[in-house]
């Protein structure tokens, strides 16, 4: 186990007000310490007039990439895609004739084991691989991968991300079903049409022959995959990203645990079959364990045993399995965190077998730089309440301004989840290893301050592009904790598109000409 105050500080992911102050709010610019059991992290630091300055992307503690985001860049311009920018002091570059940087460790580069000592010993298992690492996009050359969930939101940039920055990937394997009257390819064709992949056709407009689209049903047998597609599969896979999963809060348990917990186990199984696989990463949530208060970077006991949960459902009809549902998850709020919590447990059980990183991601938004800001294709979480109160449908709902949101953008998460594979690949770690992926324990950032962000940011935007302060308030969302402030207020706002009364706009705290000027888009 880790040293408490740090594991506990950077691994928190509930929402909700806690505890983030025991290293205080960050004052002024300060970094915090990182997990130490895990090689490869994400993390943010910030200052207090900025909610957001830097990613910085770490390696044993060592530093390989930062991005400086100043107070402004809300919509930051697109940056370089290169991973390896930063000198760092343990990790020493030399560049290649083609340019490229090549981080190599330095023997004296300190480490953290999984006990939290630093240790200065040459001899660690995790050296031994380091100094022949070189970089990740070079670690991806040449290697076929497999993807589950390529069409869901964080499998397209998962796809895109390796296509454009290791362009010398052999080949995606990605697992689909047809769907809604659309075949397999179909689905995939279209996907590589869309604006996502725009930077990457320009960088080479043939990329599509890198995706090898294989039919699959995640909750039938055997994944529904043909006996031929299996052969093909274990001669050649080197990396398995699986990201596919139902992520709704509402499934139906026995649907949930087909897809979550068997389908995940059916892959793991698959996997054993592979001649040349080097890892496999898991894509769970930062929520599995959200019944906790403290959430490290270890795999905790599953609630049930899932083999015998799921045997004894099997017999029971659904609507008993509705019925025992409430008592089975306990206190998670939803069969989706219980099953992603099984699921750890079921790819646990293999860490003997294969090489193992688990992604535990909180709330995934919009990309904040790749391949473009703010490119996101869902209404998932909280992005459903962004887009309803920027149309000026919703203004007023219950939630606490002092909660922490723990929002994490895209592609922050799959340059993460992309590193980790190669992390696991290149040490293949005794144990499976989990990260974090958050913000809300060294980075918090709390519902009511977006509501600030959002209007300076509007604001600053319609300025620019018309030149003019004029207040259109598109964006008026007022986050209430207590029911009848909440109610008050909606019966004042949500009944009037236009509140033509001054007293109405002071009310709902508008300047009182505002009425006049009030624009539903
Ligand atoms: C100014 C201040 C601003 C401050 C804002 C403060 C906001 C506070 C908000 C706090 C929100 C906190 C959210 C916490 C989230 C935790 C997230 C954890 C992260 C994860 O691990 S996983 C991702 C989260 N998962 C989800 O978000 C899934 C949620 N969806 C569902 O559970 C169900 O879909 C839902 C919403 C219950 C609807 O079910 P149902 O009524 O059965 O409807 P259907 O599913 O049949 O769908 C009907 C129709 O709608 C389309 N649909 C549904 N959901 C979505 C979606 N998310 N995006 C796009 N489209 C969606 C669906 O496709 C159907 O369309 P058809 O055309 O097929 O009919
Ligand atoms: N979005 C978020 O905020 C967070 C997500 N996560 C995790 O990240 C992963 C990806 O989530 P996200 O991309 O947002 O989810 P999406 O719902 O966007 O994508 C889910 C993917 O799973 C596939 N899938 C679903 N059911 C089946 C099935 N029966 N057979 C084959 N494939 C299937 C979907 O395919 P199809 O297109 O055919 O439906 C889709 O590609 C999940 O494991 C989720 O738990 C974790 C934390 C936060």
């Amino acid at each position: 186990m880790a040293p408490a105050g740090v594991l506990k500080s950077y691994s928190r992911a509930t929402g909700g007000r806690d505890r983030q102050d025991e290293e205080g709010r960050a004052h002024g610019r300060r970094r915090h310490a990182l997990p130490t059991h895990n090689c490869v992290s994400v993390w943010l630091s910030h200052s207090q007039s900025a909610h957001l300055r830097e990613v910085h992307v770490h390696v044993h503690g060592a530093e390989i990439s930062t991005v400086e985001v100043s107070p402004q860049q809300l919509q930051p311009e697109p940056r370089s895609d290169r991973w390896e920018e930063a000198e760092s002091p343990q990790l020493t570059r030399r560049t290649t004739a083609g340019g490229r940087n090549i981080f190599t460790e330095r023997p004296e580069a300190q480490y953290h084991d999984g006990s939290g000592e630093h240790r200065t010993d040459g001899s660690s298992r995790l050296t031994d691989t380091c100094s022949s690492m070189g970089s990740i996009a070079e670690y991806y050359a040449g290697k076929s991968v497999l993807i589950t969930g390529a069409t869901g939101f964080m499998g397209k940039v998962l796809v895109e991300k390796l296509l454009r920055s290791c362009p010398e990937v052999k080949a995606l394997y990605v697992l689909v079903r047809p769907k809604a009257g659309q075949s397999m390819q179909q689905r995939v064709s279209d996907m590589m049409k869309s604006k996502l992949f725009d930077r990457v056709r320009e960088d080479n407009p043939d990329f599509h022959e890198k995706i090898v689209p294989i039919s699959s049903e995640m909750m039938q047998p055997s994944l529904a995959i043909s006996p031929e597609d299996v052969e093909k599969l274990t001669a050649c896979i080197n990396v398995i990203f699986h990201c596919a999963a139902t992520i709704r809060f509402d499934e139906q348990l026995k649907h949930a645990l087909q897809l979550n917990v068997l389908g995940t186990q059916q892959l793991l199984s698959l996997a054993q079959q592979m001649h040349h696989l080097e890892a496999f990463i898991h894509v769970s949530t930062a929520y599995a364990n959200c019944n906790r208060k403290h959430i490290d970077e270890v795999i905790y006991p599953p609630p049930v045993e899932p083999k015998k949960l799921i045997e004894s459902l099997e017999w029971m009809d659904d609507s008993i399995v509705r019925d025992i549902t409430p008592r089975l998850i306990g206190d998670r709020p939803n069969t989706y965190t219980y099953t992603k919590a099984l699921a750890e447990y079921v790819v646990q059980q293999e860490q003997d077998k294969l090489n193992i990183g688990i992604i535990r991601p909180s709330i995934v938004g919009a990309s904040w730089q790749e391949p473009f800001p703010g490119w996101i294709d869902n209404f998932n979480g909280p992005s459903g309440v962004f887009i309803a109160a920027g149309k000026g449908i919703l203004r007023t709902m219950r939630a606490n301004n002092d909660a922490v949101a723990d929002l994490i953008p895209v592609d922050v998460v799959i340059n993460l989840t992309l590193a980790a594979g190669w992390y696991t690949a290149v040490h293949k770690p005794k144990t499976a290893l989990v990260y974090n992926c958050t913000t809300g324990g060294i980075n918090p950032f709390h519902w009511g301050e977006i509501g600030t962000y959002t209007h300076t940011h509007t604001h600053t935007h319609r300025k620019q592009e018309t030149g003019s302060c004029s207040h259109h308030f598109y964006f008026l969302l007022l986050l209430y904790l207590h029911h009848h402030h909440h109610h008050h207020h909606k019966s004042i706002i949500h009944c009037c598109d236009r509140p033509s009364c001054p007293c109405v706009c002071v009310c709902v705290c508008l300047p009182p000409s505002a009425g006049r000027r009030w624009k539903m888009e």
